[in-house]
């Protein structure tokens, strides 16, 4: 956990080593604590190096031990005990000093940076020995260092604090911060320590503490995958891919290009007319290139190709289909791939939700295709769904998530329904939303209720954002508006469940979100970001609520978090029951990265659980008497099952779901 070696008879030098990171484990806090006893007290130690492990200073506390009591020596007194030593003690830092590692670096008297110790150990002790012949050690000491404070010190963390109130709305970690830079520069060195430890123990035993850890750990888990075949992440080799295609240079493809691109793979991409062509051509090589300057470094431009032929395709490695959202023209396109690419290339699909499978079904390799959903623009996005048809073998899938992780993506492995799981269980929150406007509340109160859970932007104004028409065609291919529909059809149930036709009627009036300058808000111009409430809207509503003679009430934000929020949990927990996700983590972290749910919420099936299981239960309960004809509403059996298990914490859930038919 710490070695203690003695260098050239006089140094002791101290390496950290708890792989993969070198966290401070109470083991590791103990043996330090012993090897800076052996070497304070011993008389032939003239100095101390403290160093890493395989390249890693520190990855600061373990965060495994949060879950549980505090063992092992405390972090601070130990920490105390290096400052206030009578020998200089230098960190030799090499990659990361995070969190209390980084506490470590600031209390030794000497930080060096980027020195591999083993090799420079001697230059080290040198310039140690002469910082001290010229420095008595107690200059080195950070404790007795003054801080320097600003006259105007009030003002400034007044501006701070309301641009991280913006930012970072609810979350109590970067307030806090704030607080404690005030402690630093207004106090002395002890109570502002103390003031520290203080606000460190309110975040400590928070839920926002609780969902973050919850999240990185989730994070962390999400790339581990499995399939019911005993294949796994550790036990598939993943193909290496050096080449790849992009089908169609819309906005998805262009940002899939440049993801490739900028990774160092070589891109060929792939359009049906010289107009579209050209016009992708130029995005894409400006997007690379503001993206190489961001990153200071040159935009790799000869990697790319651009051409109208499928022929082009016949070499490479793997091909991502980025076509319209349209099943005919996708088989078409995985047909001809087919045909023109080698036995061996790995075919993709970027669909949102079509079946993966029905592709794989008009291909001569069924075993090759895989979905591989990014998000919009997926250049900047983090998300990758890995979507696995039942005929995808392992090595594909682990070549998917491989590429995706190069790609820098956070990459879930899911199965195969339409939807996936982040889009699948998108429409039972939308629906509540829009049920909700019908019952009496505006899109700017239920944008306000969920920004103020957390969400940078409510589910109206991200609507807008993302475009209302793809939804609007959608719903009238699938017969759910337009002129398919039955007259005889109640206007407002469809398939004998309720459905809202206001998202429709705001369509008909060619309001399509922010591009028109109109949609459930209105903006200055279109394409204009700036979201007003527009009387129209309210107009609409209106009307249409006396038209259907719907009293309207008042709606508390607490109906609007509990039916949004629930029912998306809800469908969560069908998605682990039907297999389609593996654990409740996935289901998180795709809705961290791909939906923009607040962090230290911890994403919805980490809330239910700590909003309790059975209160979830029981408000959906209630609210599926209210609204009998909402199946979305009606709790889950695998959510009743937990209850009745005692609610058992998320991470054991797994446990309790014993899947017939598991597509992970
Ligand atoms: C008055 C006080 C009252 C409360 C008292 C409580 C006392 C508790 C101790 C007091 C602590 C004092 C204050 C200090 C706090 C901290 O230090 S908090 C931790 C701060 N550190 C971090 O947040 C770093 C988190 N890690 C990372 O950002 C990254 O992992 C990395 C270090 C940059 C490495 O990245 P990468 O190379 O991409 O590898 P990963 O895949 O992310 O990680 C590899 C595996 O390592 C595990 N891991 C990483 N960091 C930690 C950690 N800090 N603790 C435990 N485990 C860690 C990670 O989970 C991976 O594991 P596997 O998935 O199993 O491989």
């Amino acid at each position: 956990m710490a070695r203690y070696e003695l260098v050239k008879r006089s140094v002791a030098l101290i390496t950290l080593t708890n792989p993969p990171v070198n966290a401070l484990s109470s083991a590791v806090r103990h043996a330090m604590a012993k090897s800076m006893e052996q070497a304070l007290n011993d008389p032939k130690v003239t100095a101390v190096v403290i160093c890493g492990e395989n390249g890693r200073f520190c990855g600061g506390a373990d965060i495994r031990e949060f879950a549980g009591p505090l063992r092992g020596p405390p972090l601070v007194p130990l920490l105390d005990a290096i400052e206030a030593g009578e020998k200089p003690v230098v960190a030799a830092i090499e990659g990361v000093a995070l969190g209390g590692g980084f506490e470590l670096a600031l209390v030794c008297h000497y930080c060096i940076a980027h020195f591999k110790v083993n090799h420079f150990v001697l230059k080290i002790i040198k310039a140690v020995g002469m910082s001290r012949a010229a420095k008595p050690l107690s200059s080195r000491r950070v404790s007795m260092l003054t801080t320097p404070c600003p006259p105007d010190l009030d003002a400034l963390l007044e501006v701070v604090t309301m641009e991280v109130k913006k930012k970072a709305r609810g979350v109590m970690a970067p307030l806090a911060c704030i607080q404690a830079v005030r402690a630093a520069a207004t106090m002395p060195y002890s109570k502002g320590i103390k003031r520290e430890s203080e606000l460190m123990a309110t975040l400590f035993n928070s839920g926002q503490a609780r969902a973050l850890q919850y999240c990185f750990f989730a994070q962390r888990t999400a790339g581990k995958w499995t399939l019911p075949s005993g294949a796994q992440w550790n036990n598939s080799k993943p193909r290496e891919i050096r080449s790849a295609a992009i089908i169609g240079l819309g906005t998805m493809g262009r940002g899939i290009v440049v993801s490739l691109a900028r990774v160092g793979i070589s891109v060929i991409a792939v359009e049906s007319e010289k107009k579209l062509l050209e016009t992708g051509k130029q995005m894409v090589i400006g997007m690379l290139e503001r993206d190489a300057k961001r990153r200071g470094v040159s935009a790799s431009l000869n990697l790319l190709k651009f051409t109208l032929s499928l022929q082009d395709l016949k070499d490479v490695d793997l091909v991502i289909e980025a076509v319209f959202e349209d099943m005919a023209l996708k088989k078409r396109v995985f047909q001809e791939l087919s045909k023109v690419c080698r036995p061996a290339t790995l075919l993709c699909t970027n669909t949102s939700g079509l079946d993966v499978d029905a592709l794989a079904g008009v291909t001569d390799r069924p075993h090759l295709v895989v979905g591989m959903h990014f998000f919009s623009p997926a250049h900047v996005m983090k998300l990758l769904e890995v979507v696995c048809g039942p005929r995808s073998s392992s090595e594909t899938i682990a070549t998917a998530m491989s590429l995706g992780k190069r790609m820098g993506k956070v990459s879930v492995a899911v199965g195969n329904c339409p939807g996936f799981v982040g889009n699948r269980m998108l429409k039972p929150y939308m629906d509540q939303a829009t049920f909700l406007l019908e019952e009496g509340a505006t899109p700017e109160q239920i944008d306000k209720a969920l920004e103020d859970f957390g969400f940078a932007m409510g589910v109206f104004r991200m609507s807008d954002l993302a475009g209302l028409d793809v939804g609007w065609r959608i719903r009238k291919e699938s017969g759910l508006t337009g002129p398919d529909v039955d007259p005889k059809n109640p206007p407002r149930r469809r398939h004998g469940r309720r459905y809202c036709p206001i998202p429709d009627m705001v369509c008909e009036q060619g309001r399509f979100g922010q591009k028109t300058g109109r949609g459930w808000y209105m903006y200055d111009k279109p394409g204009g970001t700036n979201a007003k409430p527009d009387p129209l809207i309210q107009n609409l509503l209106e009307m249409y609520r006396s038209r259907y003679a719907i009293q309207p009430r008042n709606i508390s934000d607490q109906e609007i978090i509990e039916r949004c929020l629930f029912a998306l949990a809800n469908e969560g927990f069908r998605i682990l029951e039907d297999g389609i996700a593996a654990r409740p983590e996935d289901i998180d972290v795709i809705y961290l990265f791909g939906y923009g749910f607040p962090r230290h919420r911890g994403g919805p099936m980490f809330y239910a659980s700590m909003v309790g299981l059975e209160r979830v239960l029981e408000r959906l309960e209630h609210y599926h008497q209210a609204h009998p004809d909402v199946p979305h509403l009606e709790p889950s059996p695998l959510l009743k099952k937990l209850v009745a298990c005692g609610s058992p914490s998320v991470q054991t859930w797994r446990e309790h779901i014993k899947t017939m038919h598991s597509h992970l």
